[in-house]
């Protein structure tokens, strides 16, 4: 009979040993999906009450459902090199597959009753890297962190009863929250222009530019249209898609233009809050041209399938220490991953 090396006691410890190991691997498993922290802010939760807001609408994005394909180009005139070196920003063009959208999930919604626009944009570097950005076409965001973005959604959700949001539950919010002040007051006097040509659209969240010396530059960035602002009239709360007819027909006449503005943060300012802007006299530079230049439906456009993932970013940007980045990329891909999944059940596709 052969001997086992081992004491009785050695044994177990052994064993016990290697029970652990996958004990541990599915402590880590329900830590990862929020099961052992059910009061833990997941991108189930986010999305989960975008979702309950917008309504059920199976292949199409979560936040920012209804929207439109654009194609175009960037024309960099080398000023950004000197903060980062991005091959985007050396002089010459970068192929971009854009998008504009107005917020919510609706993808029904009417253009003139949702104040928040965007356009979202995936620069296609030739060095096969890709930045992709998503804008809003508003100065700054109305909260700062996560939590506040999850209470916010719930406080806005329409009351079962009435079908509309309880002003009771969003002044409690307001109260807890006072940040939002500044959101509300830009929100109530704004008047939406009457295109998406001549909106400004914003990166709100901040974001560093790393130069050929590896030093790091806070910044965020705008594209400013070269359309004239015109505000929105009769004509345009008459129609409920008078933002894509628009820019279809701004697009068979000629390419539109913005000039893309990279602001840069002085010593102190504070990246981490979207809801806070900068002082006005921050130096601006202007990096170049954004021409778009052709329209297509969305479902059958080159945007479908991108997932404007504020974290793609090229060597020479990175993220800054704003907690919303990593909450949207998260709550990002799952959105995608579900619309997209949807979409190919529709089609029948495997
Ligand atoms: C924690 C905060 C946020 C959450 C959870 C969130 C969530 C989402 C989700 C789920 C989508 C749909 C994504 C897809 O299916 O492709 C979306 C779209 C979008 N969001 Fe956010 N968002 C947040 C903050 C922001 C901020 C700060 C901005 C600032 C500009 C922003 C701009 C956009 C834009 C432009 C789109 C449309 C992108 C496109 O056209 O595909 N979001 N958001």
């Amino acid at each position: 009979m052969t001997q086992t090396p081992f004491t009785p006691r050695q044994l177990i410890t052994r064993l016990a040993v290697i029970a652990l190991v996958p004990l541990l691997f599915i402590v880590l498993f329900l830590w990862g999906g929020g099961w052992l922290s059910p009061q833990r802010l997941t991108s189930d939760k986010l999305v989960g009450v975008l979702q309950q807001a917008g309504g059920e609408h199976p292949g199409f994005r979560r936040n920012h459902a209804k929207g439109i394909c654009v194609i175009g180009r960037f024309i960099s005139n080398g000023n950004a090199s000197a903060l980062s070196r991005a091959s985007v920003f050396a002089a010459g063009e970068t192929p971009v597959i854009g998008r504009f959208a107005i917020a919510g999930g609706n993808p029904s919604a009417p253009d003139y009753a949702v104040p928040v626009r965007s356009l979202a944009l995936a620069f296609q570097l030739a060095n096969g890297e890709q930045w992709r950005t998503g804008m809003n076409a508003m100065p700054f965001f109305p909260v700062s962190t996560v939590e506040q973005f999850y209470e916010l959604q719930v406080a806005s959700l329409p009351d079962p009863a009435t079908g509309k949001p309880n002003p009771e539950k969003f002044k409690a919010f307001v109260q807890k929250n006072p940040e939002i002040m500044p959101f509300l007051a830009w929100a109530k006097q704004n008047v939406p222009s009457s295109s998406w040509a001549s909106d400004r659209f914003n990166s709100l969240n901040a974001f560093r530019f790393i130069d050929k010396s590896g030093a790091a530059h806070l910044v965020r960035w705008s594209v400013v249209p070269h359309t004239a602002y015109q505000p929105i009239g009769a004509a345009q709360k008459n129609d409920n898609d008078f933002l894509q007819k628009d820019i279809q027909q701004r697009l068979a006449q000629g390419p539109l233009q913005w000039d893309l503005l990279i602001t840069v943060a002085a010593k102190g300012d504070d990246g981490s809050h979207a809801s806070q802007v900068w002082p006005a006299d921050r130096q601006t530079i202007n990096a170049g041209t954004l021409e778009l230049s052709q329209a297509t439906a969305q479902q059958q456009g080159p945007c479908n399938d991108i997932n404007y993932d504020p974290l793609i970013l090229p060597d020479g940007i990175a993220a800054s220490d704003d907690p919303l980045l990593n909450a949207r990329s998260a709550a990002y891909a799952k959105s995608y991953n579900a619309r997209t999944r949807e979409q190919a059940a529709q089609t029948g596709a495997h």
